[in-house]
């Protein structure tokens, strides 16, 4: 094989590859971290075998910038996971889409339609509310401890509802309204172990064959109750016919029925549920996640909060609270951010991505078929890129204007299917951050270290749930006893 390889100018791969499941073995968790040390043994460029699927594994932003510049079309396949079989409808989401028409036609509609600038600034008044929420609520809870990620997820899961049905499922005081959030929690909980989960079928489908059916049970299970929740809301959001549409502004799902108006065979109720279900999925937890690690890596560092704290008091005061629009003046908290992404990134695999014709890539063949796996964790935590690579030291990236440093630092990947969300993820995450930085002072709960493992999901969250003290600071008492008291 070995004489083969090298006549074919396949990439490197690694010894052994054992006989029907090739290097399964090597999906070991956390995958990236397993991953990131064979790579560094082997090379930046490798070509594995898991079970049935050839995998392409990069880990050098030479390669990245290859695979997703001059071979980006190439690469902007979907593998064919039992996932995004069921989940996916059949390949056709958005996420799991391969390159083609029906992706085209679903991002732009993302793009342009949910996610532009546009969109975003018609939104605006609904993240400043929910911030303003999660405030007051803290400052009610501070003199015991508090469970950030709780109070984070719900803040991003009203966020992104209201944007998408106009629903304040979190927080409230409508029993009805805090029991069908309940549901839709549970729904989207699900969605995010099961996601985790390493279907072995997906790489042996002889284990499918023989029966091993449970995890297709249960994602069955979960798209029927996913389908009927999220029509629900569909029919709740449908106008009567011939009702006049007054001038305001649409949700997410009006914007799409009524385009379903002039355009049913393509709008139809099954698109818009996938659609729905597709951006909960993607912006909720990873924006959460990336805010939970934020707060841990400060506490962890109090000379850091400080420093942010004292940027904020400088640039904005204590007469009004952050906004959005002010993060190109706070560069310190943008650093804080990148810093951040780059030691916890979320998604330290980017998404599986798939070829769909031979290529080169760093002077090898690659066939057509391959899996690709982007370890943008290794390249984050390379020490041959980066000074002191494990420290937590925002500064390495004052004068970078965005969260990217060319393929380095890629937090939201790059190319045709690079993330749509980031801007409502920038927006979210700095005014959040900025905003809870600026009313209270943040403590641990003990002189210990707040425990930073992290947890063996494909959305990397932390191990452990974070808890801290936090007091209202005195110079923002008149500003927090303005806040709405809803
Ligand atoms: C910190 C927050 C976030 C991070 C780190 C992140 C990162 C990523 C990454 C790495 C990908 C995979 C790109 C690839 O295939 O190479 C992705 C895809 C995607 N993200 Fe995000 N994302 C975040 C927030 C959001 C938000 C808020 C939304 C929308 C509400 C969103 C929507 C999507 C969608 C729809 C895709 C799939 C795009 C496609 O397949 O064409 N993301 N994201």
């Amino acid at each position: 094989t070995h004489i083969r390889r090298k006549a074919s100018n396949l990439p490197p791969t690694v010894f052994p590859s054992i006989p029907i499941i090739g290097h399964l073995y090597l999906l070991k968790r956390p995958i990236h971290r397993t991953l990131a040390k064979v790579s560094a043994k082997y090379g930046p460029i490798l070509l594995l075998q898991f079970g049935c699927r050839r995998v392409l594994v990069v880990s050098s932003p030479s390669a990245t910038e290859e695979c997703f510049t001059k071979n980006d079309i190439i690469f902007a396949n979907r593998p064919t996971m039992l996932f995004g079989k069921i989940i996916g409808v059949n390949f056709t989401s958005l996420t799991w889409s391969s390159y083609g028409d029906n992706w085209r036609n679903l991002r732009r509609i993302a793009s342009i339609e949910i996610l532009s600038t546009h969109r975003l600034n018609e939104f605006h008044d609904i993240r400043v509310e929910e911030i303003k929420l999660l405030i007051r609520k803290l400052v009610s809870m501070s003199s015991s401890p508090v469970t950030l990620k709780l109070l984070l997820s719900e803040l991003t899961l009203n966020v992104m509802m209201r944007m998408i049905s106009g629903k304040r499922y979190f927080g409230g005081v409508d029993r009805e309204m805090e029991e069908e959030g309940k549901q839709f929690r549970r729904i989207l909980d699900e969605m995010f172990v099961l996601l985790d989960a390493t279907n072995i079928g997906d790489y042996l489908p002889i284990l499918s064959c023989l029966g091993e059916k449970s995890l297709e049970k249960r994602l069955i299970s979960l798209q029927e109750k996913s389908d009927v929740f999220f029509q629900g809301l569909i029919e709740q959001l449908r106008k009567p016919e011939g009702t006049k549409v007054v001038n305001k502004r649409k949700t997410m799902i009006e914007l799409l029925l009524s385009l379903q108006e002039s355009e049913p065979e393509y709008y139809t109720d099954a698109m818009i549920r996938s659609l729905v279900m597709v951006l909960l999925g993607a912006g909720s937890d990873t924006s959460t996640t990336t805010m939970e690690w934020a707060m841990s890596l400060l506490l962890n560092h109090p000379h850091i909060l400080n420093k942010a704290q004292a940027e904020i008091d400088r640039v904005i005061g204590n007469k009004r609270l952050v906004d959005e629009s002010d993060l190109p003046n706070l560069p310190y908290l943008r650093c804080i951010i990148n810093e951040t992404l780059r030691l916890y990134h979320a998604t330290p695999l980017l998404a599986l991505h798939e070829s769909s014709h031979d290529c080169v890539i760093s002077g090898y063949n690659v066939p057509r078929g391959t899996m690709l796996i982007v370890n943008q964790w290794a390249i984050h935590h390379d020490p041959k890129l980066w000074t002191d690579v494990e420290k937590f030291n925002p500064e390495r990236f004052y004068g970078l204007e965005g969260t990217r440093d060319g393929f380095k630092l890629m937090p939201f990947s790059s190319g045709r299917r690079g993330c749509p969300g980031e801007g409502l993820a920038v927006r979210m995450i700095g005014m959040t951050l900025g905003s809870i930085i600026q009313c209270f002072d943040w403590e641990r709960m003990s002189d210990e270290m707040v425990d930073m493992t992290e947890g063996p999901g494909i959305v990397m969250a932390k191990a452990s749930l974070l808890v801290a003290k936090c007091k209202p600071r005195l110079e923002m008492t008149n500003l927090l006893s303005m806040l709405p008291n809803k």
